[in-house]
């Protein structure tokens, strides 16, 4: 196996491999802070000795801040993987190492049906995989998004799992700190199970090998998604499980009404909102999910069902979770999950180029994508995260020919040009420059290149509704284009106004 660039490459090689020198916390006499002791711990998901050849690859199933999870088919066992690939230069370059390393010793030692297993990991120069049970239903999310919002029942079910989930999580001395719908997977027969533990934070007491730093570095860490961050969180309090509490209230409300309790423009807006505890219920909001609600974002953490004295019974005793079998959980019948609307509808199929290792990745590794989604990110991901994407779009060798030395992408994504008789499918890709490139990924050929400007008869942007706008400039070739939707266009439009401002 060879390391890739010294220093990091190595470093992150070593821990990977099946067996790693850690410290477990161990309490300490006396109620003091916990004593560290080293030892050397074996995995449960082995790492393997295999390569990507050995995997069919399929559909991308979402792009994190530094990872593609794909669709893997081992081709010996017909076994199919979410692969989880890391690309190891970007890894150590966004300082994001103890992020995976975090994530890969925590789900290795986590065994519940509501939680994402990690099968096995291997690497090669450029990547780390990490093979995790698929969940074919996709997020959470994407159900609310595509049903508008859920049923009573359906809320009710999904809520009832992540309890259950939660429990087993905060019985083992985890903070997960990044509860969220995007980060709440379904399986193909509509289970929940939890995923995303790079940011999970160890209790005092936690029965979890974590990593040498986890335990000591200051809990009250700045983490999560700014629409789910409990207000003590806010206040720079210290981690409780009252945290994924709180989220867990937030998120049973956007379940039920289609979007998050604490919303605004800004982050920093939101977060006043939740200080302020700035909350109103849709008036068809029941009163059991009012109540439950209310209780989990109650602004004390330890006043939160589920992190009282007595534990998670007061939470699963709740009128809200009435007729909820806790014992039956997994075999209940899961509600009906909303599909993708047809995939070929964005986009037409013909990038199955991708190079999932880089250019100069492992020879021959021209992975099979053929739902043609490589490269696309889940709804969730266009909406919530603005510089995630590029990041590992950037990865993609393919897009470095209309970069300049330097330049990096920030963003891209696949979008309709309406012209007057036709319309085309491209690439947008925004750089830091700033530039927006247009390419047209068939050909491979620049349709357009824009350098920011504040004269608006270069440049000017005109909103015609939420989901079109237009960019106007001379740069642009002849005539105007029409960008046409996704959720994700309107953060460009956010981008534009912010490099404008
Ligand atoms: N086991 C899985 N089965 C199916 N899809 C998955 C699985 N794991 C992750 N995904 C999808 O892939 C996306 C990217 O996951 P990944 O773990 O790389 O990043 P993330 O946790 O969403 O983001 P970040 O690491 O930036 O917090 C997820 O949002 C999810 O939609």
């Amino acid at each position: 196996m060879m390391a890739v660039g010294g220093g990091c490459g190595e470093e992150m090689e070593k821990d990977f491999d099946s067996k790693l020198r850690l410290q477990q916390p161990s309490p300490a006499p006396g109620g003091g802070p916990a004593v560290q002791r080293t030892n050397s711990i074996v995995f449960r998901a082995p790492q393997e000795q295999f390569t990507i050849n050995d995997f069919e690859l399929g559909k991308v199933y979402g792009v994190g801040s530094f990872s593609k999870v794909v669709r893997a088919k081992k081709k010996d066992t017909g076994n199919v993987y979410a692969m989880k690939i890391m690309d190891k230069k970007f890894i150590a370059k966004e300082n994001k190492v103890s992020y995976v390393k975090l994530e890969r010793i925590v789900l290795d030692q986590l065994d519940h049906p509501g939680i994402i297993k990690l099968c096995f990991t291997f690497q090669d120069a450029y990547s780390l995989y990490m093979a995790l049970e698929c969940c074919e239903g996709g997020e959470l999310f994407d159900q609310i998004t595509r049903k508008g919002r859920l049923t009573e029942d359906e809320a009710r079910f999904y809520a009832a799992e992540v309890v259950d989930a939660l429990e087993y999580i905060h019985g083992v001395g985890l903070i997960h700190r990044d509860i969220k719908p995007e980060n709440l997977l379904l399986t193909a027969g509509g289970h929940i199970k939890i995923a995303d533990f790079g940011s999970v934070k160890p209790t005092r007491d936690s029965q979890i090998t974590v990593l040498p730093n986890s335990a000591n570095e200051k809990a009250c860490t700045f983490v999560g998604t700014a629409a789910y961050i409990p207000p003590e969180v806010l206040n720079s309090c210290p981690a409780t499980c009252g945290n994924d509490l709180w989220a867990l209230g937030c998120t049973l409300y956007q379940m039920l009404s289609g979007s998050s309790p604490f919303k605004d423009a800004s982050e920093w807006l939101i977060f006043q909102r939740i200080i302020a505890r700035d909350l109103k219920f849709p008036e068809d909001f029941t009163p059991e999910a009012r109540d439950l609600i209310d209780r989990l974002l109650d602004t004390d953490p330890t006043k939160r069902p589920g992190a009282r004295p007595d534990g998670y019974a007061s939470l699963k005793k709740h009128p809200f979770f009435k007729g909820i079998d806790w014992n039956n959980l997994r075999n209940a019948r899961a509600p009906r999950l909303a599909l993708e609307k047809d995939a070929s509808d964005d986009y037409d199929g013909q990038d199955t180029s991708w190079n999932l290792t880089r250019a100069g990745g492992a020879p021959g590794c021209q992975p099979n994508i053929p739902d043609g989604c490589a490269g696309s990110a889940s709804s969730s991901e266009q909406q919530s995260h603005i510089s995630r994407l590029a990041s590992i779009d950037s990865f993609d060798s393919r897009w470095q020919e209309y970069l300049e030395p330097g330049e990096t992408i920030v963003m891209i994504s696949k979008l309709k040009k309406i012209q007057t008789l036709t319309n085309k499918k491209v690439e947008l890709i925004l750089t830091d420059k700033p530039k927006l490139l247009c390419v047209d990924p068939a050909k491979m050929t620049a349709k357009a290149s824009i350098i920011w400007s504040d004269n608006p008869s270069d440049l000017n942007v005109q909103v015609a509704n939420p989901s079109h706008f237009k960019i106007c400039t001379v740069c642009f070739s002849s005539y105007h284009l029409l960008y046409f939707l996704h959720i994700f266009f309107l953060h460009i439009l956010i981008v534009i106004l912010l490099f404008s401002a």
